[in-house]
């Protein structure tokens, strides 16, 4: 491994639009501080430090109350970074966790007493070596209670995936929607079968993230709108929203996260909607004691 990146915008602009009271960015990350929480031996990228201040900072700017912080690939599964994000959160935050799926009950209460409310599965070969679904399933039935998976695929497993999916005995939320091909369009082939999923349980989420890393033609990202309204209308209780700053890998074509904020608009174009996917659902999954 070489240099380490920065995936972030340096001065990223104040959003337009204005979230609702109470707003949660829920999906983002924390990178370390590296000198207090090393990367995994295992990573297959190098962050600059992007730490809890920094994360907090971004969300006041951005006009969020609340964050829910995704352990990234490249801390492995030492959750201390993402724990110690939480700690530092006054209570504006919880997450997720990537486990070894030989931890142990009481090691999950600990990350329950932390605030982890999940735990990720990734999928994508480029961020980890490998993803045994027979050891998932089997962590994924002694979770604390209340908990859910975060799966995080991309389009073309989708298939593969699904008798694994199926299986999951407790809720799954879907990362970044399963990175369809927006560029086909609300009705293309990618769109029609992450429907197909959704319509299979009633208890599968999805973030209606990323404009950034699905729309190759970037900034307005136009396609990701058109393709995505529809899915966040037609879903509209089971869908969350986040920044997914500090964006891992990204090295080119880097969002402005203002930006992002105002994509929200455009794929819920109601103040009702606006209320569900950015206040109403994330509570539901991550602070249901406050509902
Ligand atoms: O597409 C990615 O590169 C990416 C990586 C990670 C991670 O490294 O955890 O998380 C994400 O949400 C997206």
């Amino acid at each position: 491994m070489t240099d380490r990146i920065v995936s972030w915008h340096a001065s990223p602009s104040k959003p337009r639009y204005t979230p609702p009271a109470g707003a949660v960015d829920a999906h983002c990350h924390v990178f370390g501080p590296m000198a207090e929480f090393p990367f995994s031996p295992k990573a297959k990228y190098l962050p600059e430090d992007a730490g809890p201040d920094m994360l907090f900072a971004l969300r006041d700017q951005l006009g969020f109350a609340r964050n829910v912080i995704v352990q990234a690939s490249c801390h492995g599964t030492n959750n201390a970074a993402t724990l110690n994000g939480i700690a530092r959160s006054n209570g504006k935050a919880r997450g997720v966790a990537v486990v070894d799926p030989a931890i142990s009950e009481a090691e999950l209460a600990v990350l329950h007493e932390g605030g982890m409310r999940g735990i990720r599965f990734n999928f994508l070969k480029r961020l980890v070596d490998d993803a045994p679904k027979d050891k998932f399933l089997e962590v994924a039935a002694r979770l604390p209670k209340g908990w859910h998976i975060v799966i995080y695929f991309e389009a073309d497993i989708l298939a593969e995936l699904r008798p694994f999916i199926d299986a999951l005995p407790v809720p799954v939320v879907v990362d970044h929607m399963g990175r369809p091909d927006v560029t086909q369009g609300p009705d293309g082939a990618d769109m029609k079968a992450f429907r197909a999923l959704l319509d299979s349980r009633d208890d599968i989420w999805f973030k209606a993230t990323c404009p950034d890393r699905l729309d190759p033609a970037g900034d307005p990202w136009n396609a990701f709108a058109d393709a995505v309204a529809p899915l966040v209308a037609d879903y509209q209780d089971r869908v969350i929203w986040g920044t997914d700053w500090p964006h891992p890998n990204m090295e080119t074509n880097i969002p402005d996260d203002g930006h992002l904020v105002d994509m929200i608009p455009r794929i819920a174009a109601t103040a009702e909607l606006q209320q569900k996917l950015l206040v109403t659902n994330p509570m539901r999954l991550y602070w249901p004691e406050e509902l």
